[in-house]
């Protein structure tokens, strides 16, 4: 994938949006998923959230996003109540893709991508050739130029992923929180969009934080590293101090040998098995 256009960075000379959690819990029902959890996602970096199935990556993310109430603590907005903010100003800061997003049917590719730059418009004034320039980069970029009028109910699992990221591109906020944005791709296309996310923060200038399952990718990827359990974060940090055995075997009950990427230099996880040799 090419560089990220210019109309793809942040606004230039504007400060980064600065998001984070204070005594953060997160519930369903009677359920608690996330307890007094506290995080600063530090600007114009990556930040990957790692950890076993149902620790709470989602609905931190979620709640991140403004797309559910807390409990009890907050989310600050540059320091104010997330859930005070117009919701119009948290979109023009603050894109998101959920874990399964949905949308109605018919809705094609382009219309999609188009909808991301709802935020961006005034009222005074519709769709510009801006507007226009945004989404062709947005979809240029994801290699979904070509597909910009097909249905996005005719696309397979990983070219509607593209098509889900495109359109938070095309949103052009300064923070960009994804819910596992490789599922359904396979390995090049992971590599490709984990590449577009670092490019976009890189040289973009964007604030990144993103749930990944695979660990080796967050490692590659990842400026910082926050490890989940139980609703809780066990270690937060760059991913070659908080990759240990320990902690793998702490966070993951996984038995498994830290060395260096080849390829990066980072830490590289070979797993061995399941701590204390269960099945
Ligand atoms: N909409 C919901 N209603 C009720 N319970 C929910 C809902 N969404 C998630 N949960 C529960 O909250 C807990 C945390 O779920 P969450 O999806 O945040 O975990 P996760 O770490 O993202 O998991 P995974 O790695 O499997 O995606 C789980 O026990 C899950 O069953």
């Amino acid at each position: 994938m090419k560089t990220p256009p210019a109309h793809l960075d942040s606004p230039a000379g504007t400060p980064a949006a600065r998001l984070s959690a204070r005594g953060l819990t997160l519930a369903y029902d009677d359920h608690t998923v996330v307890d007094s959890l506290d995080l600063d996602v530090v600007e114009n970096t990556v930040t990957c959230v790692v950890g076993p199935n149902g620790c709470g990556k989602s609905t931190l993310l979620r709640a991140l996003g403004r797309l559910m109430r807390p409990r009890a603590g907050s989310v600050e907005l540059d320091g104010r109540d997330i859930h005070r903010v117009p919701t119009r100003s948290v979109a023009q800061v603050l894109g998101i893709l959920p874990q399964q997003p949905t949308a109605p049917d018919g809705l094609t590719v382009g219309d999609l991508v188009a909808r991301g730059r709802h935020p961006a418009q005034k009222w005074y004034r519709q769709w510009a050739a801006e507007d226009r320039t945004v989404v062709q980069g947005a979809l240029e970029r994801t290699g979904l130029a070509e597909l910009a009028d097909t249905p996005l109910q005719e696309l397979s699992g990983g070219q509607r992923q593209r098509a889900w990221i495109s359109m938070v591109l095309a949103q052009g906020t300064d923070l960009l929180l994804l819910d596992e944005p490789t599922t359904f791709l396979d390995l090049v296309h992971q590599i490709d969009v984990l590449d577009l996310v670092r490019d976009l923060n890189r040289s973009g200038g964007r604030t990144v934080v993103m749930v990944l399952h695979d660990l080796n990718l967050a490692a590659r990827y990842a400026d910082t590293v926050v490890v989940m359990r139980s609703g809780t974060v066990l270690a937060c940090g760059p991913p070659a101090e908080v990759f240990t055995p320990e902690l793998l075997r702490e966070a993951f009950d996984l038995e498994a040998v830290v060395t260096a990427d080849p390829v990066s230099g980072g830490p590289l996880i070979v797993p061995v098995g399941r701590a204390g040799g269960g099945a």
